[in-house]
């Protein structure tokens, strides 16, 4: 039987840590939907660049992705219920609590597990595993000019 894997995320300015984040979670089954946050529900920090498509069509064409969507807009449990994955993935960082998700999913009669990634260190100096890092970066970089 085909093991379906969720991650999420808001993956704006994709770097090397969402590609150790989706590679992870593709490993864990044999194919990975990933849920892309709409721009509104980004509350927890400063909203993405992008807008909603392009970072999903980008997450979309990695090679380890079967399929990206974009997210519900008032309900995140509406994709989870159409996708009907095995496992869910969370973030190393993310700020969902894995209990609070697993019981929301009993609660909604879903059977699926939920699990944490590993994160990914920088590896040589300048290396920037962070969007909100990145974008700090070019306007250091464009104030200095
Ligand atoms: C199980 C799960 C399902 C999610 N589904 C949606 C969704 O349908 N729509 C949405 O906008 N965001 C969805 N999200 C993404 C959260 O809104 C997201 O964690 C956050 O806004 C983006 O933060 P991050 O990039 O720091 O992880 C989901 C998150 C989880 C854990
Ligand atoms: N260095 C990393 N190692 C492992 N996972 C990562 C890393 N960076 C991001 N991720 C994961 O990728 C997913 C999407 O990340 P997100 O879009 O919030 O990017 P981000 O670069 O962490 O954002 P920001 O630094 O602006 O808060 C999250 O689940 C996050 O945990």
């Amino acid at each position: 039987m085909t093991r379906r894997v969720v991650a999420q995320g808001t993956f704006d300015l994709i770097h090397p840590g969402h590609v150790h984040y989706l590679s992870e979670a593709a490993a864990m089954g044999d194919e990975l939907h990933v849920i892309v946050a709409r721009r509104e529900n980004v509350t927890h920090k400063e909203p993405p660049v992008l807008p909603d498509r392009q970072r999903r069509d980008v997450v979309d064409a990695l090679g380890v992705v079967t399929e990206a969507h974009l997210g519900h807009r008032e309900d995140i449990f509406v994709p989870i219920e159409r996708i009907d994955p095995d496992l869910i993935v969370l973030g190393h960082d993310q700020h969902h609590d894995a209990d609070g998700i697993r019981d929301a999913l009993a609660a909604r009669g879903i059977e699926c597990e939920v699990e944490r990634a590993s994160a990914r260190d920088p590896r040589y100096a300048g290396e920037l595993l962070s969007t909100g890092r990145i974008v700090e970066r070019i306007l250091d970089a464009r104030a200095d000019e």
